[in-house]
């Protein structure tokens, strides 16, 4: 597939083929603005191709009936500043058909529940992305694609966000990272790298 952000930037992908394996936990290395935001944003179906095609499970990316498939977890967190943690749990286990007992016991895990009256607005921003984190990976999924997951945990939560892609891998789902180093502890099955940015006329006379 090929894809731009504009007519007027140059293509971010040109000709992209990419399979991901059916399950395991992969890593998707690549240098800074190579573009795995991107990429994710592609998965996500927020952003489509210019040319060629992003299918999830067989399904194109961008319909509704890729949704039950796909989980994605974005670098930046969206919450509802005047919601507290609670009640974003709460609101994303209903959308996503999970029981809140369940939720809470995860969020637990993760070492929120000291902070679930508390507004989102409030939270340090590692416990904002755990939050996050949380809320973009509830219900049953057969794809999950994290951009950044470790950046601003703290040791507890990056062991129990290790511990949860390593259950989701075993459960035969796949698991897709991107993230630029490898922190203790993550294992990937395997490593797919995106080709490196290309270097365009302007690049060069800087
Ligand atoms: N909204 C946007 N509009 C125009 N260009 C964009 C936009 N977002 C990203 N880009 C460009 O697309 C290219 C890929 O960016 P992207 O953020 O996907 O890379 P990345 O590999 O995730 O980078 P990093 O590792 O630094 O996070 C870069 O050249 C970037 O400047």
């Amino acid at each position: 597939m090929t894809f731009a952000y504009s007519e007027d930037d140059p293509p971010v992908f040109t000709d992209l083929s990419m399979r991901f394996p059916r399950e395991g936990l992969v890593a998707l290395q690549a240098p800074n603005g190579s573009g795995k935001s991107t990429l994710v944003e592609l998965v996500s179906g927020y952003l489509r191709p210019g040319a060629g095609r992003v299918l999830v499970c067989g399904h194109d990316a961008s319909s509704p009936s890729a949704r039950p498939w796909r989980r994605v977890v974005r670098t930046r967190p969206a919450l509802y500043p005047a919601m507290s943690v609670y009640d974003h749990l709460a609101f994303s286990s209903q959308l996503a058909g999970s029981r809140l007992h369940g939720v809470l016991e995860r969020a637990g895990r993760y070492r929120l529940e000291d902070w679930l009256d508390t507004r989102a607005d409030e939270l340090s921003s590692g416990t904002e992305r755990k939050l996050w984190l949380l809320m973009c990976t509830l219900g049953n999924f057969d794809v999950v694609m994290l951009d950044e997951p470790f950046i601003a945990l703290d040791d507890q939560a990056r062991a129990e966000l290790n511990r949860e892609m390593c259950q989701w891998r075993e459960e035969g789902r796949l698991v897709v990272v991107a993230a630029h180093g490898s922190p203790d502890g993550f294992q990937p099955t395997t490593t797919l790298r995106l080709p490196a940015p290309r270097t365009t006329e302007k690049d060069k006379k800087e």
